[in-house]
């Protein structure tokens, strides 16, 4: 009988300030995969996966199953799992809302449809923690991944793993993700790195209803890897403990109704990212520090989403003069923005279709 199944994923905001690498928020803009595996007769000549695109990213994603994140990553999954190609014929209609290189986790969403298209291509039914440990072989900070995958307001850490596992966990890149030639066959020779197991260790905070999310969006993409190459391999003492002492209250303090502007503004200001960005993102101090909740009635907190350059406001009301004043501060930095409330959303659905 051919198979149709959706899987929507959600977009995220990593760090919310001081938790940088640690904490997660996951936000209702979506990737929504619509895929139909057929049913053939045994004798059908194999026909890889057709791919079609829409939305976000649709000018410049790669069609071509072997080349396309998401599918690959599914690829890795079944691969992992003794399933050496897609099923035949496999098609695809991935429509994505969540710009590229923004901030706002699309490569964390791409990674995780791709491991929970893996999932359902081979009716794995792994369960979500070693859904998990598939993703952080592929990105490896775990806050987007695991917000996305788990939704809502999340605090995640790696496991500190043995010799044996950590070498297989330290695969590049490249060779977790091989670009497989579409015309291999089901013989690749190449044997992929199976995760350890238990990676990703994650906790789901409480979060007050209330509080929504400004997503103020740079028209430019700013990439991960770019922002994580200027921050410093070390840090003081003083700004650790800055951070941790933020981060603290922060993850009580965004579940309390109602909440506290006073507690929460300053408990969203950190020293081990946003600093070392500033020179990326024209405009990035000039936002955090004009727009507070003495100024804008409604703002609880403001900060980089993710590695920017999307500037993400918490806040009950007065979204608009929160946005339109952040507006005004970078258009004197010679940078347009487009900005949308975002409610805070349930993690990654998969829904089986008749
Ligand atoms: N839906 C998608 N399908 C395929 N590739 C994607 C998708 N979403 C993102 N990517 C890849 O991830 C890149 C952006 O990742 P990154 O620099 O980490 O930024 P961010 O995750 O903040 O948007 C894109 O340029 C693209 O290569
Ligand atoms: N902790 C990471 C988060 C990157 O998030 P993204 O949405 O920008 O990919 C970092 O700050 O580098």
């Amino acid at each position: 009988m051919t198979r149709r199944f959706s899987i929507r994923v959600p977009a995220t905001s990593a760090n919310i300030g001081p938790g940088f690498d640690v904490v997660g928020l996951s936000l209702s803009l979506y990737l929504t995969l619509t895929v139909t595996v057929p049913a053939l007769p045994d004798d059908t000549p194999y026909q890889p996966p057709s791919i079609t695109y829409s939305g976000e990213g649709a000018s410049e994603v790669p069609l071509d199953a072997y080349k396309n994140l998401t599918t690959r990553v599914a690829l890795y999954v079944l691969r992992c799992n003794h399933i050496p190609y897609f099923p035949s014929h496999l098609t695809i209609h991935a429509h994505n809302e969540i710009p590229f290189g923004r901030g706002l986790g699309s490569s964390g969403a791409a990674v995780i449809a791709g491991v929970l298209l893996g999932n359902e291509l081979g009716a794995l039914r792994l369960p979500v923690e070693r859904l998990l440990d598939f993703a952080l072989m592929v990105e490896r900070h775990p806050d987007n991944v695991t917000a996305a995958l788990v939704g809502g307001f999340v605090g995640s850490y790696l496991k500190e793993l043995d010799e044996e596992a950590s070498e297989a966990a330290s695969v590049p890149l490249s060779e977790v993700l091989p670009e497989y030639p579409p015309d291999a066959g089901a013989d690749w020779g190449l044997k992929p790195p199976v995760p350890p197991h238990g990676i990703g260790h994650y906790v789901r905070f409480g979060w007050a209803g209330c509080i929504k999310a400004v997503a103020i969006i740079p028209r430019f993409e700013l990439s991960t890897a770019t922002a994580r190459e200027v921050l410093p391999t070390s840090y003081s003492r003083k700004d650790l403990v800055f951070n941790l002492q933020r981060l603290a209250v922060l993850t009580t303090a965004l579940a309390q109704t109602p909440p506290d502007p006073g507690l929460i503004y300053e408990a969203m200001k950190d020293r081990v990212h946003q600093p070392y960005r500033k020179g990326l993102i024209p405009g990035l101090p000039e936002v955090t520090s004009c727009i507070t909740p003495a100024t804008h009635p409604g703002l609880l907190g403001i900060c980089l989403s993710g590695a920017g350059p999307t500037i993400l406001a918490l806040a009950t009301s007065g979204f608009e003069a929160i946005a339109e004043d952040a507006r005004k501060i970078f258009r004197g930095k010679g940078v347009e923005i487009d900005w949308k409330v975002l409610e805070i959303v349930g993690g990654s659905v998969v829904e089986q279709k008749s």
